[in-house]
């Protein structure tokens, strides 16, 4: 839904579900129904969760300033990036291993979100291949790609998105080797070794005819080895960028001299995250870094955010600090844990709903006008 009568949407009924309301409570929820292991992997940051604890904290210190007598009976939540419109401003981040959670992990995902028209981001350690994700629901897809240390095999994976129909390409920066993630170390928990981070990899003929090449024995190993690339730099980016012609993101982005330098190299987006405190531990939270990148590009390319937004408040500060859309994370996969593509639907009609009363009480009609509200920090 994307333009209506506010108080059509307000009124709608929420069906009954096992999943709880608010975000807390959906995550004890999980938490009693994933395997410690499993829980651990998904709800803890890297080294001592300090970036993790700030993404939480940061969002308590702004505040949103309503202008109310507006006339707000009639909402537009469109938005369009890349030459596509959108219903809502919300797309769901990119999250490996989904099978961890439900066993139908990201076509359960698709399918719940294809149903608002939200845009998917299927991660390269996802649990299903790029053709089966491109396949479930009729919603927007775009692909998430871990650079891989054989170029072959990004590019094989950016070819076969394109031909399953993603409509951008995200590029993750910060995972250039895996943050130290204290909790999983203690439970000697890797994401990839229980196998369900492969979909991609085990149905790519260029990746399976490299193990022989780099002497691996297994799947996994191939991959591990191959996705840890701390060469990775600008010249890849621009290479990239003459080999697909479908949009490119930087997913990662903190410094506003890298959202230059993307500008600079062609990257068609942004967005300012921090991996949900899961990467380098003591960096700055996304909202704090996204006022000063959200500056610096001055409306050039679209710069999305993540990391930290649970509620339809938190996105709508979000896109007062100039965010053009938000990505939702920890929250849909807590959601499928507890009820499967039911739970991840059920959670965004949830979410859309807060975030629809969220504009009406904070009295704006339209992305716009919510982009021109006044917003204090302190
Ligand atoms: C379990 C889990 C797996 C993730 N896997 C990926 C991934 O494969 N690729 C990626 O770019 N980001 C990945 N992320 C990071 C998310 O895309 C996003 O940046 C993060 O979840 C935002 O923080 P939040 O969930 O606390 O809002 C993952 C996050 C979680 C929780
Ligand atoms: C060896 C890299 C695995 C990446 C796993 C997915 C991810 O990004 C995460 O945050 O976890």
């Amino acid at each position: 839904m994307s333009t209506y009568k506010s108080n059509d949407y307000i009124v709608q009924s929420v069906e009954e579900s096992p999943l709880p309301i608010g975000y807390e409570e959906i995550e004890k929820a999980a938490k009693d129904i994933l395997s410690p292991k499993a829980f651990s992997y998904i709800s803890s940051g890297a080294g001592a969760e300090e970036t993790a604890r700030k993404n939480k904290n940061a969002f308590q210190r702004y505040s949103i300033i309503p202008k109310l007598l507006n006339d707000v009976s009639e909402l537009d939540t469109r938005i369009s990036l890349f030459g596509n419109t959108y219903p809502t401003p919300f797309i769901l981040a990119p999250v490996g291993v989904l099978k961890l959670a439900d066993d139908q992990g990201d076509l359960a995902v698709t399918r719940a979100a294809s149903k608002y028209d939200i845009p998917f981001i299927q991660s390269t350690v996802s649990s299903f291949s790029i053709e089966e994700v491109g396949q479930s629901g009729d919603g927007p897809k775009w692909f998430q790609l871990y650079w891989t240390s054989l170029e072959d095999v990004s590019y094989s994976f950016v070819k076969r998105a394109e031909e399953a129909g993603s409509e951008a390409i995200v590029v993750t920066i910060d995972t250039v080797t895996l943050g130290f993630r204290e909790k999983d170390l203690s439970y000697g928990y890797s994401p990839l070794a229980d196998g369900y981070g492969q979909g991609n990899f085990e149905s790519d003929d260029v990746f399976l005819s490299t193990l022989a090449e780099v002497n691996d024995s297994t799947i996994v190993d191939g991959i591990i080895k191959q996705i840890n690339y701390p060469a990775l730099n600008w010249s890849h980016i621009k290479k990239l960028k003459r080999m697909t012609s479908l949009p490119i993101l930087l997913k990662g982005v903190l410094h506003p001299e890298d959202a230059l330098q993307a500008i600079h190299c062609g990257v068609d987006g942004l967005i300012v995250s921090n991996h949900g405190g899961r990467q380098l531990d003591g960096v700055i939270s996304s909202i704090d870094a996204l006022p000063e990148i959200a500056k610096v590009v001055n409306g050039k390319i679209p710069v999305l955010f993540d990391s930290g937004i649970r509620r339809g408040s938190d996105a709508l500060k979000v896109l007062v600090l100039g965010a053009d859309a938000v990505l939702i994370g920890r929250p849909y996969v807590y959601s499928l844990a507890i009820d499967g593509e039911k739970g991840v639907s059920q959670f965004l009609a949830n979410f859309l709903q807060d975030f629809s009363s969220s504009m009406v009480l904070a009295g704006v009609k339209n992305i716009k006008q919510l982009k021109q509200m006044k917003i204090v920090c302190g």
